[in-house]
């Protein structure tokens, strides 16, 4: 109904500032666009279903997100993911592992923050009874 409309509505315009927020910082630069298939030919090979933050940007304009849980979800696959691909003890691979960890953090972080749960509620009754 159109209550329900103005609720989603609310949640994409807090989702794209969180996300904006997340992509500005440069600690997360390496997860802002997807990994270049030309650049690491293996990635999709061992990476399932890829994520980064523009995809998630593009998700939410395309209503692809009812609650924040759902945008927590993809941040924490773009988290997984770069704790699988790079797996080893080398410095390069605990850099990004940190800074995914680090991203996952914050972003919990700022819609605990920022996102009033009350909100969040609706907008789960909206997603359970779709
Ligand atoms: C979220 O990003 C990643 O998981 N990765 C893994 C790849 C391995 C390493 O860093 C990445 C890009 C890259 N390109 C060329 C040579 N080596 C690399 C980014």
């Amino acid at each position: 109904e159109e209550e329900e409309e103005a609720t989603l509505r609310e949640l994409r315009i807090f989702l794209r500032e969180i996300c904006a927020k997340l992509a500005r910082n440069r600690t997360f630069y390496i997860f802002t666009k997807p990994v270049d298939e030309e650049e690491v030919p293996d990635y999709r090979e061992i990476i399932k279903e890829p994520m980064d933050l523009e995809s998630m940007m593009t998700k939410i304009d395309k209503h692809e997100y009812e609650c924040a849980q759902d945008f927590l979800h993809d941040i924490d696959l773009i988290c997984t993911n770069a704790l699988e691909y790079n797996p080893d003890r080398n410095p390069e691979d605990k850099v990004i592992r940190h800074r995914a960890c680090t991203l996952r953090d914050t972003a919990y972080a700022y819609i605990k923050a920022e996102m009033d749960t009350d909100f969040e509620e609706k907008c789960r009754g909206i997603r359970d009874n779709r």
